[in-house]
């Protein structure tokens, strides 16, 4: 099975990545079999506090659209939950499909969501810079929370009005103030595992904090997601959809869960 994902991984089309990933044990995103996980007492409440005014400005990477934020000082931090150290905000991004039957990258019980939000942390207490981080094993921490089609979502619309202005591939527009914690289910409940980057350069680097109750989103939001692109200004037109990479193997791995 192993030689099969990894084959399947470099085949697929939007992660050239290398046929295989040296070691790969614990790569993402996986699907969380409720049953399989296990109740953890120990997991602490995951304690999120940032300060709006460190959002920088929107950029369309070619992969995704990521909002990224100043993390040049504790002032966007999250401690708690399985984490052994606090962990700096820098940046947030989404994956999503061309459809609302799929899009998210972690499923649960095989259940897939239109699209996942990453808010992606790393650990500054131990390493100096964020590169760093990427390379090892407690480096990053990366909050998942599932966006189902349902009401529309206030605080996501400031970030979908946005959006034109990073249509094309490497385009950047400036977003001063936002909270992202509005885009977090006040529900405490997640799930935890080990796992990896889901793009390259598909690090082993990476402690997963999968919420457990979605955010709603209206269809016109998700639209709008899939009317950016991958491709830059002048360049024949791709949609960015379909940005999330294929269910990786659990291997001999447990998902802990913060709930009875
Ligand atoms: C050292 O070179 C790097 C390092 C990191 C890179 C990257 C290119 C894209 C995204 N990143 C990321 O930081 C990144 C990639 C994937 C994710 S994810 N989808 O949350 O697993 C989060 C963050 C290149
Ligand atoms: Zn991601």
């Amino acid at each position: 099975a192993c030689s099969s994902y990894r084959l399947r991984d470099a085949l697929h089309p939007l992660w050239q990545s290398p046929l295989s990933i040296p070691g790969g044990t614990r790569q993402s995103p996986i699907n969380i079999q409720w049953r399989d996980s296990i109740y953890d007492p120990f997991l602490k409440p995951l304690k999120i506090s940032y300060d709006p005014t460190t959002c920088l400005h929107i950029w369309n990477n070619g992969y995704s659209f990521l909002v990224e934020f100043d993390d040049s000082a504790d002032r966007s931090v999250i401690t708690g939950g399985p984490l052994e150290n606090q962990y700096r905000l820098k940046q947030f991004h989404f994956h999503w499909g061309a459809i609302n039957e799929w899009g998210s990258e972690h499923t649960v019980d095989s259940k897939v969501y239109p699209a996942e939000l990453h808010l992606v942390h790393w650990n500054a207490v131990v390493y100096p810079t964020f590169e760093e981080a990427v390379m090892e094993g407690n480096g990053l921490a990366v909050i998942g929370v599932f966006l189902k089609l349902g009401e529309h979502h206030e605080g996501l619309q400031m970030l979908v009005d946005a959006l034109p202005a990073v249509k094309h591939k490497d385009t950047v527009i400036e977003f001063d103030v936002f909270d992202p914690s509005c885009l977090i289910p006040s529900c405490p409940d997640y799930w935890t595992y080990a796992g990896s980057l889901t793009t390259p350069p598909l690090t082993e680097s990476v402690t997963w904090i999968i919420k457990k109750k979605p955010i709603e989103v209206d269809e016109n939001q998700l639209e709008a997601f899939r009317m950016l692109l991958f491709t830059s200004d002048g360049e024949e037109e791709k949609r960015m959809v379909d940005n999330f990479r294929p269910l990786q193997p659990l291997m001999n791995r447990t998902v802990r869960s913060s709930f009875q």
